[in-house]
C-alpha cells in the first residue's frame, strides 16, 4: 500500500465492510453456542486470560481483520516503533516508551544510539534519590524527614501515575512499604485542588515533585510556583532546595525555576507524556512511595508484554487482538464508545488514564500524511469499577445504545474478605457480577422468556433485553505491581495498533493546542480589565458578554493583592 493510500481504500476494508452483513445474520446466543469458535477466541499469556468469544465476529471475521492488518503494514510499524524509527512524524520524534522499561542488557536505539543505558541511569538516580529520602538520610530545611510527596503535574504527567498508585495503595506488599508516607497529586490549576493537597501536609516533612515533560504547562507551573511560595513563606526561600525535585526532559527551564539541576530527573523527547509513566513521570513519585524495587516489577510486568507485543504471531497477540478488534467494532459495526470496566476498586482510576492514552492518541481526523479521514478514529472511553457502574450507566449499556465493554477481573483479591455466615466471601459475590454482566448483554432476554415467567404483557417489552451486546473479558491472576504493569502495556499497545490500522499518528496531539492559546487571550484580557480596567475586547458577542459578567460579579477581587495561600 502507498503511504498517502488510506485503509479504507484497501481490499480487506472492502471485505470486512460487506461483511457485516454476515454478522447482522448472527447472535452472540447462537455464536455462543459454537464451542470450538469460543475456544479459538480465548487465549492466555502470562498469567492472564482473554476472552473475546462474546465480540460480534466469527473466525472469518478475524482472518479478514488479520488481512487488514497486513494491509495497514502493522507488523512494519511494530518494528519501526521499536527500532526507535521517528514515526511520530508531525513532531520528528521516535516512540520508545518500551524503552523505558526494557532490562539493563536490552538494546534499543534512538538514532543510532541505545537509549537503554541512558534509561537505567536515570532509574539508578531515582533508586538512589528515592531510598535516600525514604530512610530519613535526606531532611528538609528544618532536619526532618520527608514522608509526604505532593506530585505536580497534568496529563500524562498524571494520569498513569495516579491510576498505578491508586492500584497499589491496597496491595498488601505496597502497603508494607509505603508506611507512613502519604503520596498525593496536585493537577487541576483549580485553586480548590491546591487546598485539597496541601490540607494537612506540614511543609517542613513535604518533598514537592514537580512533573512536566515540558516544564511549560501552564497549569503545572502556577501549581509549582504556589507550593513554592507555600514552602519558602513557612521555611525560608532556601528551602526549596530541600523541598522541591522535578522531573522532566527540559532541564534547562527546571534549573530556571529555581531547582539544583542534581534534583532534576530526566527523561527524553521519544516519550509521549500519555506513554510516560514508566519514565521519571511515574517511577519517581512512586519509588518515594513504595520504594523501587516494587516500581520495578511495575516496569517488568509492562515489560513482559512489550516482548509479547513485538513477537508474538498476531493469532496469540493480546494488544493486536484486542486493537483489531476495536477496529472492528469503530469502523465497521459503527459502536462509536467503549467501556472500560474494572471489577476491582484498586482499577477506579484506570479508566481515566486510559481516557487520555486513547482518545489523545487516535482522536484525529487526517491521515499521518495529513489526508482528511472518510472514516471516524478513535472511540469515546470511558468507565467505572464494578459493581458500581452497574448502579449507575449499564441501563443504556443493557438497552439502549450498543457500547462494547471491556470487563477487566482480578483472581485473587488485594484485599479478602470472608464473614463466616455468608453464602460466598466478598470478593466472590463481586465476581458473579463480572461473570454474569457479559451473558447478560450477549444472551439478553427474549419476550417468549417473559411470557413463560408470567411478566404481564404490558411490561414485556420494557423487560425485554434484545442481547447480542459485545463485551471482552480480561482475567488478572492478582493485582500486584508486575499485573499493574502488564494491564499499562496491554492497552498502551492496543491504542497503537488501532492507530497502525487507521494509518493515523497516534503520537501527536496538536488539537489541544487551541483552546490553549485562547486561554492566553482570556488571560491577557482579565489581566488588563483587573489591573488597568479595560474593557473587554476582540471577543464575539457570547464571550464577551460571559467574561464581562464574570469579572463585574468578582470586582471585589484586589486588583494588587498580596499572596493570598488556601486556608482549610
Ligand atoms: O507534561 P507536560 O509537558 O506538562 O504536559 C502535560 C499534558 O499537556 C498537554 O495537555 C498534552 O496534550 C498532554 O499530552 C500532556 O500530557
Amino acid at each position: 500500500m502507498a503511504s498517502s493510500t488510506l485503509i479504507c481504500d484497501t481490499e480487506p476494508w472492502k471485505e470486512l465492510r460487506a461483511h457485516v452483513e454476515d454478522i447482522n445474520k448472527t447472535h452472540l446466543r447462537d455464536l455462543m453456542n459454537d464451542t470450538s469458535r469460543c475456544q479459538s477466541m480465548m487465549m492466555e499469556f502470562d498469567g492472564i486470560l482473554l476472552d473475546y468469544s462474546r465480540q460480534r465476529a466469527t473466525t472469518g471475521t478475524l482472518n479478514k481483520l488479520f488481512s487488514l492488518a497486513e494491509a495497514a503494514r502493522v507488523k512494519e510499524k511494530i518494528n519501526r516503533m521499536f527500532n526507535g524509527e521517528r514515526i511520530n512524524s508531525t513532531e520528528n520524534r521516535s516512540v520508545l516508551h518500551v524503552a523505558l522499561r526494557a532490562p539493563r542488557d536490552a538494546v534499543i536505539n534512538s538514532d543510532g544510539k541505545n537509549v537503554v543505558p541512558e534509561v537505567w541511569q536515570v532509574l539508578d538516580k531515582i533508586r538512589d534519590f528515592s531510598e535516600r529520602v525514604r530512610s530519613g538520610a535526606w531532611v528538609g530545611a528544618t532536619g526532618k524527614a520527608l514522608k509526604d510527596v505532593v506530585a505536580i503535574g497534568i496529563g500524562g504527567s498524571f494520569l498513569g501515575p495516579l491510576f498505578v498508585h491508586t492500584a497499589l495503595q491496597t496491595e498488601a506488599e505496597a502497603i508494607e512499604c509505603a508506611r507512613g508516607r502519604q503520596l498525593r497529586f496536585l493537577a487541576n490549576v483549580d485553586p480548590i485542588d491546591i487546598a485539597r493537597n496541601i490540607t494537612g501536609l506540614n511543609p517542613e516533612t513535604t518533598l514537592v515533585v514537580v512533573v512536566s515533560k515540558t516544564f511549560t504547562t501552564a497549569e503545572t507551573m502556577l501549581n509549582a510556583r504556589t507550593l513554592r511560595e507555600w514552602i519558602s513563606s513557612a521555611l525560608g526561600p532556601q528551602a526549596v532546595a530541600k523541598h522541591m525535585v522535578a522531573v522532566s526532559t527540559n532541564l534547562k527551564l527546571v534549573e530556571q525555576f529555581g531547582i539544583d539541576p542534581n534534583n532534576a530527573f530526566a527523561f527524553w523527547d521519544w516519550v509521549g507524556g500519555r506513554y510516560s509513566v514508566c519514565s521519571a513521570v511515574g517511577v519517581l513519585p512512586l519509588s518515594l512511595q513504595y520504594g523501587f524495587p516494587i516500581v520495578e516489577k511495575f516496569l517488568k510486568g509492562a515489560s513482559s508484554v512489550d516482548q509479547h507485543f513485538y513477537s508474538a504471531p498476531f493469532e496469540k497477540n493480546v494488544p493486536v487482538l484486542l486493537g483489531l478488534l476495536s477496529v472492528w467494532n469503530v469502523s465497521f459495526l459503527g459502536y462509536s464508545a467503549r467501556a472500560i470496566l474494572p471489577y476491582s476498586q484498586a482499577l477506579e482510576k484506570f479508566a481515566p488514564h486510559i481516557q487520555q492514552v486513547s482518545m489523545e492518541s487516535n482522536g484525529k481526523g487526517v491521515s499521518i500524511d495529513g489526508v482528511p479521514l472518510p472514516y471516524e478514529t478513535g472511540e469515546i472511553d470511558f468507565g467505572e469499577p464494578g459493581t458500581n457502574g452497574q448502579h449507575s450507566f449499564y441501563q443504556l449499556i443493557h438497552q439502549g445504545r450498543v457500547i462494547p465493554c471491556d470487563f477487566i477481573g482480578v483472581v485473587k483479591s488485594q484485599q479478602p474478605v470472608y464473614l463466616k455466615d455468608e453464602v460466598v466471601s466478598n470478593h466472590d459475590e463481586l465476581m458473579s457480577n463480572f461473570f454474569a454482566q457479559p451473558d447478560a448483554l450477549a444472551y439478553g432476554k427474549t419476550p417468549e422468556q417473559l411470557q413463560k415467567e408470567n411478566v404481564a404483557e404490558h411490561l414485556v417489552s420494557h423487560k425485554t433485553f434484545s442481547g447480542n451486546r459485545p463485551s471482552l473479558s480480561i482475567l488478572l491472576p492478582s493485582l500486584n505491581a508486575y499485573n499493574i504493569g502488564q494491564l499499562l502495556a496491554i492497552y498502551e499497545h492496543r491504542v497503537a495498533v488501532q492507530g497502525f490500522v487507521w494509518g493515523i499518528n497516534s503520537f501527536d496531539q496538536w488539537g489541544v493546542e487551541l483552546g490553549k492559546s485562547l486561554a492566553s487571550q482570556v488571560r491577557k484580557q482579565l489581566h488588563a480589565s483587573r489591573k488597568k480596567g479595560e474593557s473587554v475586547e476582540g471577543f464575539n458577542f457570547s464571550t464577551k458578554t460571559l467574561i464581562t459578567t464574570y469579572l463585574e460579579a468578582s470586582a471585589d477581587v484586589p486588583s494588587d493583592p498580596s499572596t493570598l495561600l488556601p486556608k482549610i
